[in-house]
């Protein structure tokens, strides 16, 4: 990448304060762009779902997993629960969706609580044979009482596709008979589900997966207790990646953390962080870690730059860091501040493998937290900062009254936040769509045909404030 006329600024940029000009290319089509990252993870999309409780748990890794991301498990979780998950994942299909169901008697009131778990918008009704005898939409609820059981109201006529069937009939079937969805059986066994825009997207990504053909997922760790044990655990379990995160990443715990970790295991991605320079970078690489998260400060739950004046605008941090990286033959997953599919763009031409998104996530159908309703009817989740006094509080929940409150004085996150969902985007396929078609898009403005000729073509220039707005759409006459 690049300046614009070489005119590199003297002070530090973030993504707002940057403009890439388009370049001559010969890149046909945007479908032609490979988004493989470079960093060898397994992953086909440059996105990493950050290790927040309020973000990531198995319904996201097993989502993003299918479109070619990875999720990270929050360190914050009991080790039994993270196993499980793991497990989960793990059984879970490449392909098809991992439906909601109820028994035929169960009641309206069941369903309408689990339908917004999961995007498809449908439980299947199943009975004791696991064979699917109807299907729930939410529209299906109109005019009945809570209390109503499901096979008054469910519609009977279903379609079902048998395992293995092609995609593209799928969506043909599917689009003629105006359904969103529907289960897919093995024999008459159900496996799974299928959407339409699911299997459309089958077909223009390729899922995350372990060399069983196993969907990817990556857990985390902090750096006090018995880390070592806790790592054994993970890998036992089979995490893909670990996560060795903390605030402070250029610190010599953290180093060592990241050198006895590297002795475990001489293969597992280890990504280490968070750090904003290069020798911070130069450091953790040395320890040991393949990929450095890195990121002070932009992150939506976070008030570390107001508490402490610490951190740094996040392209020059992604810049210099990624630079020192590659230098020595290692990547960087750039952490926090993502707000548009411009600012992953941007990321990648700064020279980073992957990005790390958390709180854009939160607000999807797919994060942990249970759907809620404001008081104008718009669905939000709960989000909190993994530093926040409400994480702090869960993190030390074993330790004694006083311990507890003597940690909860150095909060430095949001503990409450409302993340909407998007009546447009309310699933993280749909935000995961918008952001790889901006990528895919911004790729073919350099003429590059895969993330490397994107960072290597990349060129960039500072743009004013006024410069930025008028970016933005205008959705209203001015
Ligand atoms: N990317 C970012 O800008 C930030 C991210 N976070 C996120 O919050 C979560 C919790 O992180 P963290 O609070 O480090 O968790 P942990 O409590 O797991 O670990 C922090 C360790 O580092 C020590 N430490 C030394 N200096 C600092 C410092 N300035 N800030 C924090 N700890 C320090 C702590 O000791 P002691 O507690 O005794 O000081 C503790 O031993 C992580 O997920 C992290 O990514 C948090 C803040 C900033
Ligand atoms: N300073 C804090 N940083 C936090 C906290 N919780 C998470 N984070 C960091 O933010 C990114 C995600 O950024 P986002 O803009 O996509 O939400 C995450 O990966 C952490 O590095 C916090 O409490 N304080």
């Amino acid at each position: 990448m690049r300046f614009l006329d070489d005119q590199k600024p003297p002070y530090d940029l973030t993504y707002n304060d940057i403009f890439m000009v388009p370049a001559r290319s010969e890149v046909g089509s945007r479908l032609d762009v490979d988004l493989t990252p470079v960093d060898r993870l397994g992953t086909t999309i440059p996105v990493v779902v950050s290790n927040m409780t309020a973000v990531s748990g198995k319904r996201m890794a097993e989502t993003v997993a299918r479109r070619g991301a990875i999720a990270v498990l929050p360190q914050d979780i009991p080790l039994d629960i993270v196993e499980s998950n793991i497990a989960f994942v793990k059984s879970r299909h490449p392909i098809y969706e991992t439906p909601i169901t109820l028994r035929p008697g169960d009641t309206l009131q069941e369903a309408l609580n689990l339908i917004h778990k999961r995007a498809h918008g449908a439980v299947i009704v199943v009975n004791e044979n696991e064979e699917p005898v109807g299907v729930f939409t939410e529209n299906d609820a109109v005019g009945f009482d809570r209390f109503t059981q499901l096979h008054r109201v469910m519609s009977t006529e279903l379609l079902t596709f048998q395992d293995g069937t092609p995609l593209e009939p799928i969506f043909e079937s599917l689009a003629s008979k105006r359904l969103t969805c529907a289960p897919v059986v093995r024999g008459r066994r159900l496996i799974g589900v299928v959407t339409r825009k699911g299997a459309l997207r089958s077909t223009l990504y390729k899922p995350a997966l372990d060399a069983k053909g196993h969907l990817l997922i990556g857990t985390a760790i902090g750096i006090n207790g018995d880390v070592k044990g806790k790592a054994e655990a993970l890998l036992r379990a089979g995490t893909d990646l670990l996560v060795i995160d903390v605030a402070h990443g250029h610190q010599r715990k953290m180093l060592e953390v990241v050198e006895t970790i590297r002795g475990l295991s001489p293969t597992v991605p280890i990504m280490a962080g968070n750090v904003v320079t290069r020798e911070g970078t130069r450091d953790l690489i040395s320890a040991g870690a393949d990929l450095v998260k890195v990121g002070v400060g932009p992150g939506a739950m976070c008030t570390t730059r107001m508490m402490t004046g610490v951190g740094r605008p996040q392209f020059s941090a992604v810049l210099d860091c990624a630079e020192a990286a590659r230098k020595l033959g290692r990547y960087i997953c750039a952490d926090g501040g993502i707000r548009h599919p411009r600012d992953v763009a941007l990321a990648l031409a700064a020279g980073a493998a992957n990005v790390m998104i958390g709180s854009w996530f939160a607000g999807t159908y797919e994060s942990p937290a249970d759907t809620q309703r404001d008081s104008d009817g718009r669905l939000y989740k709960e989000n909190f900062g993994m530093a926040s006094q409400r994480a702090v509080k869960a993190r030390a929940r074993t330790e004694s009254l006083f311990e507890r409150a003597r940690k909860e004085l150095f909060e430095e996150g949001i503990s409450t936040s409302r993340m909407y969902l998007d009546p447009d985007r309310p699933g993280v396929e749909d935000i995961l769509d918008h952001i790889i078609a901006g990528v895919r898009s911004a790729c073919t403005y350099a003429g590059a045909r895969t993330l490397e000729e994107f960072h290597r073509n990349a060129v960039v220039g500072v743009q004013s404030q006024a410069g930025y707005e008028e970016g933005r759409p205008v959705r209203t006459s001015w």
